[in-house]
């Protein structure tokens, strides 16, 4: 199979969908790929390094998505690359539809198979292509968040772990997923005062035994979220629900109730955030004020740490490489359960239903397609 790798061209996205390693994987199979100039730049991988490993390079975009079978990326294809695709294609990035009609619609009219890292499954009940980025994010959200708090950035000017004799500061993560848990870690290494809301409580108990109650759990209600809002100093979203719109859950009136210069890191944007006041921003610009409250809202987080996300993301995501390329899409996902939620549009038809129910469309079956 020939298989293409892009330069991504996101704001201020770092990342590259296949390493060198992965190169020669796949070359070995007997597979040919091609990297465009400079994609692992920006991750430390030098285009002589793909080369070494089997990749032939080419400079014109055009001709390497024209000449691809299976395009490999990690942010969900911007418009200009959305017009590249046709129906020959199949697609293997992060997509999160649910946050995005538009790029859903685009997907749908070019025909191509579209497959998303965050869907994926596996038999733990986790998302494995998605929890090696939201580790970062997670870790990140809380540097994110304490460099809000400052006063240069609109913040209210509190120090997370305090000093001798001043309180530290109160982190409230919603949702204790993997974004959740990785920040709530973090909070805690800085000192910070940490709790965590979800709506599991086989979670909430799962994060009590290993932090020992050293991180406060308590279940998600609006009761919870309005003290959340009150007393918070800084509030991260961290909930999901596979690849459906994020519920909001800090409305514009809470903002009124939270301390002046408090910091909202809404991690969950990429599926449209948790916060009614969410809009998405770029690490070129990753804050802004609404009644006071810093927002950070970047949709890529993982791609400001480009080595340490493209080393993580490419660890998960070569075995479901391999399987494209040696199968074929319809026999890889055919054979793997886990890896056929990951398709998410086919020949112009949604085929993840909470993505379809996001935008009232009709959805079919993964399972129909493969067959
Ligand atoms: N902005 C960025 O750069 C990145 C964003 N993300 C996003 O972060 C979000 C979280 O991802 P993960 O932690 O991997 O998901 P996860 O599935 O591990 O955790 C989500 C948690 O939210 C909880 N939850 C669901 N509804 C809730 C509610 N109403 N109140 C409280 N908790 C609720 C669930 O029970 C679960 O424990 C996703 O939207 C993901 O795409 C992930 C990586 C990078
Ligand atoms: C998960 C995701 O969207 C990212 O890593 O950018
Ligand atoms: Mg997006």
């Amino acid at each position: 199979m020939h298989i293409a790798v892009p330069k991504e061209i996101k704001n201020h996205e770092y990342r590259v969908a296949l390493t060198p390693t992965g190169v020669r994987e796949l070359v070995g199979r007997g597979h040919s790929v091609s990297v465009q100039v400079g994609a692992g730049e920006g991750a430390g991988f030098q285009d002589d390094a793909y080369q070494s490993a089997g990749a032939t390079l080419e400079a014109d975009v055009e001709a390497l998505w024209q000449r691809a079978e299976l395009i490999l990326k990690v942010k969900e294809p911007q418009p200009e690359e959305v017009a590249r695709l046709t129906p020959a294609h199949t697609l293997f990035t992060y997509l999160h539809l649910a946050a995005e009609r538009a790029l859903t619609e685009g997907l749908m009219k070019s025909g191509a198979t579209c497959i998303a890292y965050e869907t994926i499954t596996d038999a733990r009940g986790g998302l494995p292509l998605l929890a090696p980025m939201s580790t970062v994010a997670g870790r990140m959200a809380i540097q994110a968040g304490a460099h809000g708090l400052e006063k240069a950035q609109g913040g209210s000017g509190v120090l997370l772990p305090g000093v001798p004799g001043v309180a530290p500061g109160q982190v409230t993560v919603i949702g204790g997923g993997v974004v959740g848990e990785n920040a709530a870690r973090m909070a805690l290494g800085l000192g910070a005062e940490v709790t965590i809301l979800d709506t599991s409580v086989a979670r909430l108990e799962a994060l009590d035994a290993r932090y020992q109650g050293r991180i406060k759990t308590v279940y998600s209600t609006a009761d919870a979220l309005d003290h959340a809002a009150r007393t918070a100093d800084m509030i991260v979203g961290a909930v999901l629900i596979p690849g459906a719109a994020a519920p909001k859950l800090i409305t514009r009136a809470m903002l009124a109730e939270m301390k002046p210069g408090s910091v909202l890191v809404d991690v969950a944007i990429d599926q449209g955030g948790c916060f009614e006041t969410s809009k998405p921003t770029t690490h070129a610009e990753p804050t802004y004020l609404v009644d006071g409250i810093v927002h950070y809202c970047v949709a890529n987080m993982p791609g400001a740490v480009a080595r340490t996300s493209t080393l993580g993301l490419t660890n998960a995501t070569l075995p479901f490489v391999l399987a494209l390329a040696d199968k074929g899409w319809r026999q890889a996902l055919a054979d793997d359960t886990h890896f056929l939620p990951g398709l998410n549009v086919h020949d112009g038809q949604i085929t993840y239903r909470a993505v379809a129910q996001a935008f009232g469309l009709e959805s079919v079956e993964p399972a129909s397609v493969v067959k």
